[in-house]
This record gives C-alpha cells, sequence and structure tokens, in this order.
C-alpha cells in the first residue's frame, strides 16, 4: 500500500515519517513548492524534537519522498490522508477552503479506487460533504472511500505521541476501508474505536474542548487561590492524586494558546450555535482564557509600582516548549498589552522568533539570557523551557536593576528563588 499524506505541516510531516518508520511508503505532497524543496534537503520548516533525524533517516531509506505535484502524487498512491490546515475563520467557525481544495485536486486526478483518509481538524459532517466535493471534480466516476481519522499529538512530543497515542480514533460507514486504516497501525500498541465518521469528527473536538476546560478551571481556581494566599500547585496535586480526576492537564499558567485549543474551542462553539445549543460551559472556557494573562499582569503591576518606563524580560514567546510554534502564543498577547503601557521589553525564547511586526527600538530579542536580563527591572516567564528552569538564577541576579519574578507557568520553585533574593510571584502559588 502507497500512503499519499497531502499538507506538510506539523501533522503532515509527523504522521508520513511515523508511517515511513512503520515500514510503508509514503509520499508526502506539498502546495508549497519552498517546503517540499527544503523537505527534500532534509530540512523542516518547523522546530519539533526528533524529526529532523527521522526525515534524514528515511530519506536515506527511500521509504519517504516530497512532491508538489497533486496530479503525480494522487495519480501514484491508493491511500491518500488529508493534513491541511483548517483556520479559524472571522466568525470562528473552521474555514475548510483547504480541505475543500485538496478533495477536488483528489476528484480531478484519481484515476482508480482511492480511501480518502481525513486527519485534519474538521467539524462535523465534513467528511460527508468530502463526498460531495469529490464527485463535483470527478471526470470518470471512480470509486472512493472516506475515513475520518483525528490526529491527537501535540507539538512539542509529536513524534512520541504519534508512535505511542491513548487510542486510535476511525470513522467510516465503509467496513472494509475502516479496516485498510486500521491495519496501517497494526505494529502500533493502542485501543482502536471504530465508530462513523460524524462521531469520529466530534471526538476531535469534544477532546481538544475539555482538555481546554481542564486549563480554565485550574486558572479560575488559580485566581482564587491568588486571593486566598493558598498555593494552587499544591491544591491540584492534592486533586490529582483522585484517579478519577488525574494529574494531567492541571497546570494552572497565563492561560492556554497554540494551533488547536482556541482555534477548535470556537470551532465547537460555531457548530453548537448553529444547532442553536448552548455550550455555556465552553463559552466560559474561553472567557477565562481570553482574560488570564491581563488579570495577572494587573497583579503584577501593582506589585511592581507600575509598568510604565520599566525594563521588563519576557522569557519563552513559543505557545509552549519544545516547538517554534507563536500561533495564540500568551507571550504575544502579554507583549502587546506591555508595549501599550510603554514597557522596555527584552525577548528571550531558545527558538522561536518574535515576529516583525511586534519589534521595534523598545521591543528587542537577544540571543542568551544573560544579555536579556542586563539592567531589567522584572522577568516575565511565558513559557516553560527548560534552560529557564535550570539557569543559574543567582548569578543572572547581579545582571538585573531590580529583582521581581513573574513566573507566568509556576516553573521556579518560588521558595528557592526567595531565597537567592528576588521577588517572586507565580500564578496562584504563593
Ligand atoms: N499542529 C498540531 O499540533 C495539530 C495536532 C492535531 C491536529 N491538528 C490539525 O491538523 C490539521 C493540520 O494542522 P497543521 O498544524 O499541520 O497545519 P499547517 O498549517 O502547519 O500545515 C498545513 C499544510 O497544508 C498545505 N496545503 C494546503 N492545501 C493543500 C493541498 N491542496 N495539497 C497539499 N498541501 C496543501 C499548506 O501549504 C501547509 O503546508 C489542522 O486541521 C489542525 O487542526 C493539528
Ligand atoms: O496543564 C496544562 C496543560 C497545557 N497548558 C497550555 O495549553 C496549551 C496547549 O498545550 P498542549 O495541549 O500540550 O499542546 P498542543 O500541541 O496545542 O496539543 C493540543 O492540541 C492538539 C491539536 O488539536 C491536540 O492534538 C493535542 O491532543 C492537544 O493536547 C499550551 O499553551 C500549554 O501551555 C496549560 O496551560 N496547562
Amino acid at each position: 500500500m502507497n500512503i499519499l499524506i497531502m499538507g506538510m505541516g506539523y501533522v503532515g510531516v509527523t504522521t508520513g515519517l511515523v508511517f515511513a518508520e512503520l515500514g510503508w511508503q509514503v509520499t508526502g505532497l506539498d502546495t508549497d513548492t519552498i517546503k517540499i524543496q527544503a523537505l527534500s534537503e532534509g530540512k523542516l520548516s518547523f522546530y519539533e524534537p526528533g524529526l529532523d533525524q527521522l526525515l534524514k533517516k528515511h530519506i536515506a531509506t527511500g521509504k519517504i519522498n516530497f512532491i508538489s505535484s497533486s496530479e503525480k502524487g494522487i495519480r501514484e498512491n491508493n491511500i491518500i490522508f488529508i493534513c491541511v490546515g483548517t483556520p479559524s475563520d472571522k466568525d470562528g467557525s473552521a474555514d475548510l477552503q483547504a480541505v475543500r481544495g485538496a478533495a477536488q485536486s483528489i476528484g480531478t486526478y484519481m484515476n482508480d479506487y482511492k480511501i480518502i483518509t481525513v486527519k485534519s481538524t474538521v467539524p462535523i459532517d465534513t467528511n460527508r460533504k468530502l463526498v460531495e466535493w469529490v464527485k463535483e471534480s470527478q471526470v470518470y466516476p471512480h470509486p472512493f472511500d472516506v475515513v475520518s481519522n483525528p490526529e491527537f499529538l501535540r507539538e512539542g512530543s509529536a513524534l512520541f505521541d504519534s508512535l505511542n497515542p491513548d487510542r486510535i480514533i476511525i470513522g467510516s460507514d465503509n467496513e472494509q476501508a475502516a479496516n485498510v486504516i486500521q491495519s496501517l497501525y497494526d505494529s502500533i500498541k493502542a485501543p482502536i474505536f471504530v465508530t462513523k465518521p460524524r462521531t469520529a469528527e466530534l471526538i476531535k473536538y469534544a477532546s481538544n474542548a475539555f482538555l481546554a476546560t481542564k486549563i480554565s478551571y485550574v486558572n479560575e481556581l488559580a485566581r482564587l487561590c491568588e486571593s486566598l494566599e493558598v498555593n494552587v500547585t499544591d491544591v491540584t496535586k492534592g486533586m490529582g492524586m483522585d484517579q478519577r480526576i488525574g494529574p494531567h492537564f492541571l497546570k494552572a499558567g497565563i492561560g492556554y494558546g497554540g494551533s488547536c485549543f482556541p482555534k477548535d474551542s470556537m470551532a465547537l462553539l460555531y457548530t453548537a450555535k448553529e444547532q442553536q445549543v448552548e455550550l455555556s460551559i465552553l463559552e466560559q472556557v474561553v472567557a477565562v482564557n481570553n482574560s488570564q494573562s491581563s488579570h495577572f499582569l494587573n497583579i503584577w503591576e501593582q506589585k511592581l509600582g507600575g509598568f510604565r518606563g520599566k525594563t521588563i524580560a519576557i522569557l519563552g514567546i513559543s505557545f509552549k516548549p519544545n516547538t517554534d510554534d507563536l500561533r495564540e502564543a500568551p507571550a504575544l498577547s502579554i507583549i502587546q498589552q506591555l508595549q501599550y503601557k510603554k514597557v522596555n521589553l527584552r525577548v528571550h525564547d531558545p527558538i522561536a522568533k518574535l515576529p516583525e511586526a511586534l519589534r521595534s527600538d523598545t521591543t528587542q530579542q537577544f540571543e542568551t539570557l544573560a544579555i536579556t536580563l542586563q539592567q531589567c527591572d522584572a522577568v516575565i516567564l511565558c513559557s516553560e523551557w527548560k534552560v529557564y528552569r535550570e539557569a543559574d538564577w543567582q548569578q543572572l541576579r547581579a545582571l538585573m536593576k531590580d529583582y521581581y519574578i513573574f513566573d507566568g507557568r509556576n516553573t521556579l520553585v518560588g521558595k528557592e528563588m526567595t531565597k537567592l533574593g528576588y521577588a517572586y510571584y507565580g500564578i496562584g502559588n504563593r
């Protein structure tokens, strides 16, 4: 079986390399010729631990190749995975233009039976619409089946998550097609749930929205902890010991970001609105997330005696560690809020680059932590890169003008920082 992956973003590249690792013959297709050229030379357009080695390995084994011709890719492969982007439209709904474009290419160029598998996160009934989009574009009515196979990987641990998934969800109305897709994962040990396409589509959104709910719940709880002077990390530690609750996704912080939770929560709310069903909990989840960074900035502003004219180091701008992805990163919103307050900003991230639009004479990015912290009044830690946890904060203190640390991810040990002479404030973690 030959596999074509349409869309060489995080999901497409990871999926392609994982299938190559499992022994399948894979072709990666993208309409972006620059991406394809780079991938063919063993270069990724994003940072993700472990993927670059696997890419080089499977270019060498010949298990993966990259092309930009949809016609060639679709003709030469009988299993097609759609991994194109589904960003938020202005009204919050998922923009399905790329999925529709991929379906139309498949319809136009298919030359025999194909199994079309949707890995992109798509709203309920997209798999059904896809059948129409392919049929509309078909020159000859070749048969095909559509399978939903949503992806659950996390950025920063994409490879591990794909090789060790908690579950594999397959949605299809055709048992044989579902069996074929299931067989691709034979060497992965994970429970497989085969269900209807609409259910598979909803499982993806419901899972992301639930994880976002856990985060907003603890983030709101952290506001109460802040006020009560109780440590939220200890509270969630105690909560997580209950197996019914579990310890995961209970980390309070400046809010969730990334390419998935914000857009997928909005898309699910849009679906609910279309159905005239109120998802009031999810509405609050989004509202809490939208106000979390400003809630804590207000508190920190008071601690510092005002932001205006101060020099502040922003550490970690990606939406989470081990990725260079800046999509919906809370750090970017914090930078904008502080720019408005006329703060001098010195930015650091081990990998991610500050977008040109946010740079100015008073907002600059520096290469090292030591240079970044020079003459700063305060530090705001926005993503918990290991390098910040392991930094020599005693030495770094000597470089600063004043000694405030606002830890937006509760990454550092407050007591130790206080011992070193810092005024340390986290998120609800007195
Ligand atoms: N990023 C994640 O961590 C993650 C995890 C799980 C699910 N998802 C979902 O997977 C999908 C892809 O996400 P991503 O972050 O990899 O997207 P991305 O935006 O990084 O990449 C999408 C790629 O598709 C390409 N493309 C667009 N139209 C094409 C076409 N007709 N043929 C071939 N290529 C085409 C684009 O050029 C781009 O390179 C989204 O629906 C997302 O919600 C993402
Ligand atoms: O306890 C926690 C856990 C996460 N976060 C934040 O939540 C965001 C998302 O983190 P994470 O879920 O680890 O990364 P993503 O790569 O966005 O992965 C999510 O989104 C993907 C795309 O749909 C799904 O495939 C994954 O299962 C889902 O975890 C980040 O800003 C984190 O800082 C917290 O604030 N507290």
